[in-house]
């Protein structure tokens, strides 16, 4: 058996281009366009490069590039009061603060700072509270552009057998919160599990995301499983995932590649976030108008 690659660059382009085509339709409604603000703090070389891209993509998309910059050495206050303010300005759909942050910073205390409509990655206690209740709200950007890309190739999951390797707030939890809203029967496994190869081999559905080069391969993938590779590692070789990808392409039914997997996903769905932060403040701001005319 030779898996079926799923290509992430395609999905993400379709994405991509029905939120630019959202993005146009919002303008004509009301003349202004989403915006996004990034936040960066310092200067991390790979954080640079993200919030670079994330900024290129917005611009594409039609969105206003909101950006803050701020130095390494900014203090808690300093950008509590940056996202206060971006919280409160009405030109602003969404706000994202790129992780990870000078280790003098307390992360959680700032993402909390952040109001949940305007939470485009998804990680506030808040939005992951609504996610864990199965109510709406933002979800994060990794685990949203898997689901797409397992619902863009048609991957049953009411009542099938998922397994997520990992446990991560910004990916494992959230990715088992996501397919469990699906009626998917998940199981999430992590550092402490006994056998994780004998748990991987029993999932109609693998999403590996641990952040360890080449764990997952031939030994812990059911014949015609379908595999998600979330992982990413820079090595002279080019980039890798978390999944051996040749050995395991002869047993899966379905794999994603590394690149052009998951990793081109995770921005079209801060895109998409973005686009629906904005039309809720848009609906919010028509039905406090009308309520006014009529009262
Ligand atoms: N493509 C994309 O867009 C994105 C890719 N990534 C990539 O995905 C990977 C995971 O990211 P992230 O979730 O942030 O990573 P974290 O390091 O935050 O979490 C890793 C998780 O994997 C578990 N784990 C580690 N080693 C093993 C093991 N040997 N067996 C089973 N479980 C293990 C850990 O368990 P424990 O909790 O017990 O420590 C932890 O829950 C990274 O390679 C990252 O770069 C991340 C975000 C987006
Ligand atoms: N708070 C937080 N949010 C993140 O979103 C986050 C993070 N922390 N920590 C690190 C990981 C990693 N990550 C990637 C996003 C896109 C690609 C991506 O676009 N990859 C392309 C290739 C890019 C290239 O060629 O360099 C691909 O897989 O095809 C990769 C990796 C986000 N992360
Ligand atoms: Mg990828």
């Amino acid at each position: 058996m030779t898996a079926e690659l799923i290509d992430g660059k395609a999905v993400a382009a379709r994405v991509r281009q029905e939120v630019a085509d959202g993005v146009a339709e919002l303008v004509a409604q009301d003349g202004q366009a989403p915006g996004l603000a990034t936040v960066l703090v310092g200067e991390d070389p790979a954080s640079e490069v993200y919030v670079r891209n994330k900024r290129r993509a917005c611009v594409a998309a039609g969105m206003v590039d909101l950006h803050r910059r701020l130095p390494g050495d900014a203090s808690q206050q300093q950008i509590d009061e940056e996202i206060g303010r971006l919280a409160e300005d009405p030109g602003v759909s969404g706000i994202l603060l790129q992780l990870p942050l000078p280790g003098h910073l307390d992360p959680d205390a700032l993402i909390d700072r952040i109001p949940a409509g305007k939470d485009v990655d998804g990680l506030t206690a808040g939005n992951a509270g609504l996610l864990a209740q199965g109510r709406d709200g933002l979800r994060p950007c990794t685990p949203s552009g898997v689901a797409r890309l397992l619902d863009e190739y048609a991957v049953p999951l009411a009542g099938a057998k998922v397994v997520v390797v990992g446990r991560s707030v910004l990916v494992g939890r959230p990715m088992a919160q996501l397919l469990l809203a699906r009626d998917a029967t998940v199981t999430l496994c992590h550092s402490r599990t006994k056998d994780l190869a004998a748990e991987a081999r029993e999932a109609e559905v693998l999403v590996v995301a641990a952040g360890v080069p080449g764990l997952i391969g031939r030994e812990s993938v059911r014949p015609g499983a379908t595999v998600i590779d979330v992982g990413i590692h820079r090595t002279e070789n080019g980039l890798r995932g978390d999944v051996r990808f040749a050995e395991t392409r002869g047993v899966a039914g379905l794999l994603t590649p590394v690149p052009g997997g998951v990793g081109p996903m995770t921005i079209a769905m801060l895109l998409a976030n973005t686009l629906q932060a904005a039309r809720w403040q848009q609906n919010r701001t028509n039905e406090l108008r009308s309520s006014q005319c009529s009262g």
